[in-house]
């Protein structure tokens, strides 16, 4: 078995080394290789996405992502910049699901931007489309016939691309507690009634789940409210990236959540995944010992449950990670003073 490892930028390259602390820690006999990506690669090979990073990626079992992301590189044409990476690389790569799982762990409460008893009820899991919506239509800037420039991005669902994520979402209903909300803004948006439509329609294949539906603007506020009412969250590509960002502030800290990029494609014992922390490269603290590595560990451990079924090993991690931070080891994201090295240590030192 090979995992790709794409460390990218800023932290990236920081919590990759806590991930592979702990997977070489796991003995697996699993082989890794790692390749540049993101403005690491623009900067070394002239493209954030270099074919070689992009095959290795396609021959690998599964994928293990860091972050990319370079200020440095803000200002390059798009095509060029960070970001187009990992766009590429779920878009080549045909990962359309993306779970979001936000949990609060057990001694984290009072780190949580809600109230701790509001906070501690939340296990939810975000499944949010990864290969459509505003992010790959077409967009541009022009210049209007009266000399406005103005910027437009098309935003648009075809049904089989709704059908096959709201499948995702009802199984991963099934297997947790039945319950499925469908987020979107079918009041405003055509995208989102075609989305809407759909999903009820695949609901006749799950009578076992229960199905709701909540506009997004109401969506962001029940999830400060009482984030407790979630179970799955199915939601469109712009929606869940920024509900993502939110339900991790409920959870503590935006270090701590991992996700898995899923597609069709099997492995020899599970699906075929990109697995990142769902956070950035961190600009304003890379480099200093101070990026929490916990979200970067928890996508190891989904990795390793998703692409290689192994079970017992992603359980292990888990377990270690949850138990440091019980036992308050934290960094300055979660009120502590633990170090990145210092808070992979101490899941080690629990596997
Ligand atoms: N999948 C990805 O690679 C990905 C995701 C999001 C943003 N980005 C890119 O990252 C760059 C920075 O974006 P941003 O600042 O909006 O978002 P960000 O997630 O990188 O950072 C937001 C804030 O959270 C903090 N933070 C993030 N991860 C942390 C961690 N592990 N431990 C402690 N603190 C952490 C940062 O210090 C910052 O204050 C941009 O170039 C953006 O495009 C990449
Ligand atoms: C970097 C960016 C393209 C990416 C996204 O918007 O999907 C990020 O915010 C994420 O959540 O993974
Ligand atoms: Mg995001």
């Amino acid at each position: 078995m090979m995992i790709a490892c794409l460390p990218g930028d800023g932290i990236g390259p920081e919590i990759m080394a806590e991930a592979l602390r702990v997977l070489a820690a796991l003995d697996l006999g699993i082989e890794t290789a790692i390749a540049d990506v993101g403005g690491a690669a623009y900067k070394a090979h002239g493209h954030p996405l270099p074919p070689e990073t992009l095959e290795l990626a396609r021959t690998s079992d599964a994928v293990l992502f860091g972050a990319v992301g370079d200020p440095e590189c803000d200002n390059l044409e798009r095509h060029l910049r960070p970001e187009q990476a990992i766009l590429g690389l779920r878009s080549a790569l045909g990962l359309f699901a993306n779970l979001r799982p936000a949990t609060m762990f057990k001694g984290l409460e009072d780190m949580s931007a809600l109230k701790p008893e509001v906070a501690s009820a939340i296990d939810l899991l975000i499944v949010r489309e990864l290969n459509g919506d505003v992010y790959f239509g077409e967009k541009a800037q022009r210049v209007l016939e009266d000399g406005r420039r103005q910027g437009y991005d098309f935003m648009s669902y075809a049904e089989d691309e709704v059908r096959r994520i709201a499948h995702v979402a009802f199984r991963a209903a099934q297997g947790r507690k039945g319950k499925l909300c469908s987020v979107d803004k079918a009041n405003v948006l055509e995208t989102s009634q075609l989305w809407r439509d759909v999903v009820i329609e695949v609901a006749a294949e799950y009578p076992d789940v229960e199905l709701s539906h909540m506009y997004v603007d109401n969506a962001a506020m029940q999830l400060v409210r009482n984030p407790g009412q979630f179970d799955v969250v199915v939601t469109g590509n712009l929606f869940g990236d920024i509900l993502s960002d939110q339900a991790s502030m409920c959870v503590g800290s935006i270090g701590l959540l991992a996700s898995a990029a899923l597609g069709e494609r099997q492995t020899a014992s599970g699906t075929f995944g990109l697995y990142e922390p769902i956070h950035g490269s961190a600009p304003d603290i890379a480099g200093q010992d101070k990026a929490n590595p916990m979200a970067m560990i928890l996508s190891l451990a989904m990795l390793l449950r998703h692409s290689l079924g192994l079970e017992e090993a992603a359980v292990r991690v888990e377990k270690a990670v949850s138990q440091a931070l019980a036992d308050g080891i934290t960094g300055a994201d979660l009120g502590g003073s633990a170090g990145t090295t210092e808070v992979g240590d101490a899941v080690l030192a629990r596997l």
